[in-house]
């Protein structure tokens, strides 16, 4: 493991130092916004085969115009309010990762972690209810977040996940994570998603580990 941290320091580090244009930033989620609608069409449209294969060719067009452009290393990190990191290519929370759904998370001042989202059709498992790998990655990230919050950041080396009832797609759902007990390099942290009848649907206890140096 020695060698790890100190290499995703540097990458953290160099991605840090790019200069944020939130205007640039702005425009960007915007589009990563209208690509995520697209994405949701190309499972629910009803379009025949012509019309598809002529919006496949626009798409072409498009992403060799945004190619033309070059490509340059993965979009900043940085450290904001509350210690929550901003990753705009996360997949989770990332504004402009059109996987993400993006979840938007703030500390409160006792450092549970909070969210409040709404899942579409592209987080779909179960006919109608959200997939339980999506529930994990949102746990996952929401509980890190915590861990870091407490001042006691690691990398996630267990995830107990239990699924209490299915967690329901487009309506509003919440979720909070605790860091709950340190132990050396271990953070615990406690986490659930919050049904609109405000049950939990899944619950998860996560054990962080700062790697050794
Ligand atoms: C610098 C950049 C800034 C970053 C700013 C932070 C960003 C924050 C916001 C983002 C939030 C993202 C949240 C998602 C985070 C991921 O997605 S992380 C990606 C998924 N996880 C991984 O890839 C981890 C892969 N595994 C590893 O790298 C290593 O196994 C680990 C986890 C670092 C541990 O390695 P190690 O240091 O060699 O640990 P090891 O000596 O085996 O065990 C240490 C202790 O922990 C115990 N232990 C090990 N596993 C477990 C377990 N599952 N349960 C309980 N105890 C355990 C051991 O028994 C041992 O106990 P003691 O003997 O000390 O009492």
């Amino acid at each position: 493991m020695t060698g790890a941290w100190a290499a995703m320091q540097r990458v953290f580090e160099e991605r840090e130092r790019q200069e944020i244009d939130e205007g640039r930033v702005a425009r960007l989620a915007e589009l990563a916004a209208r690509v995520r609608e697209l994405s949701e069409l190309v499972i629910l449209s009803q379009a025949d085969e012509m019309e598809i294969a002529a919006v496949t060719r626009e798409i072409e067009l498009l992403t060799a115009r945004l190619a033309a452009a070059g490509r340059g290393i993965p979009p900043s990190a940085e450290v904001g309010d509350g210690g929550v990191v901003r990753q705009l290519g996360s997949p989770v929370t990332g504004l402009l990762n059109t996987l993400a759904p993006p979840i938007e998370i703030r500390i409160g001042d006792d450092g549970t972690a909070r969210s409040e989202f709404t899942l579409g059709l592209l987080y779909e498992g179960p006919p109608g209810f959200v997939h339980g790998g999506v529930s994990a990655m949102i746990l996952d990230h929401l509980s890190g977040c915590a861990a870091s919050a407490n001042g006691t950041p690691g990398m996630t080396a267990g995830l107990d996940l239990r699924y209490r009832r299915p967690t329901p797609l487009g309506v509003p759902l919440s979720a909070e994570a605790k860091a709950v007990r340190v132990d050396g390099r271990k953070t615990f942290v406690d986490s659930r998603i919050i049904g609109p009848d405000g049950r939990a649907t899944a619950e998860a206890t996560a054990v962080f580990i700062m790697p050794t140096r």
